[in-house]
């Protein structure tokens, strides 16, 4: 199995139930929801991604040959000093195009928790540690349990309360980034203020400055 990367590089989880965790994240390259080119966004299945996943040139992005490979290079990252407490995510681009048994046991064989950010619309391979899945309006949702749903909002034709029923441990809700994002943060805030059920997600690593 070759792994198409973007990009790999330490960072703070900036989103989510582990916002301000260390964590190595690797983007994997391609999305089934957008091809990721400015010119097909208005097309897109999903239109609001704030994420540029196309090809293999970013930090540390390359072609893996291997699962061991690709671990290495996620290993090569995290600071040499500290053994424990090892965490990647696997984002993208959407990651279970690519992820597979293998990568994640060769992440696991390496002492990382191996956590996962998917649009919900693959079926994800085992052994996933935290799996946080971020519905899109207008896609076929087949991921229907996991640790966190972390649903972007607001997206037109979706209410949050439509999710509620599946068996996720944290329902999180974020604020569309983009032209509106003050008028969509207060939104989320009064929405998850009236709707205990929901936590706010803030893109923390957007205010700190870092990737
Ligand atoms: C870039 S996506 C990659 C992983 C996967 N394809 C997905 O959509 O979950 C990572 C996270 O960023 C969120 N996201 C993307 N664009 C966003 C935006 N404009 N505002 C807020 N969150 C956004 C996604 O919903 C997802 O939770
Ligand atoms: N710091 C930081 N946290 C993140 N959480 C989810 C991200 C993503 O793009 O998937 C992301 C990201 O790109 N950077
Ligand atoms: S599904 Fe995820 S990676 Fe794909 S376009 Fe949407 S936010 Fe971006
Ligand atoms: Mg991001």
């Amino acid at each position: 199995m070759t792994y198409l990367i973007k990009e790999i590089f330490y960072t703070l989880q900036g989103e989510g139930s582990h916002a301000g965790r260390p964590a190595v994240f690797c983007r994997f390259s391609r999305c089934n929801l957008w091809t990721g080119l400015e010119k097909d966004r208005s097309r897109a299945i999903c239109q609001f991604c704030d994420t540029d996943f196309v090809g293999t040139d970013g930090e540390g992005g390359g072609r893996f040959a291997s699962a061991e490979s690709l671990a290495r290079a996620v290993e090569q990252v995290w600071p040499s000093t500290a053994m424990e407490h090892r965490f990647v995510v696997c984002t993208g681009g959407e990651p279970l195009l690519q992820l597979d048994d293998g990568a994640v046991q060769a992440l696991h064989a390496k002492g990382f928790e191996v956590a996962v950010e998917t649009n919900g619309t693959r079926v994800p391979p085992q052994g996933i540690d935290w799996l946080c899945v971020s519905p899109k309006i207008g896609s076929d949702l087949v991921v229907t349990s996991g640790q966190e749903l972390k649903l972007v909002y607001p997206q037109l034709g979706g209410e949050p309360s439509q999710f509620e029923h599946l068996n996720f441990q944290n329902f999180r809700l974020q604020p569309m980034d983009g032209p509106d994002i003050e008028a969509n943060t207060r939104a989320t805030v009064e929405y998850c203020m009236k709707n205990p059920r929901w936590m706010f997600s803030l893109q923390t690593h957007k205010y700190l400055g870092i990737q």
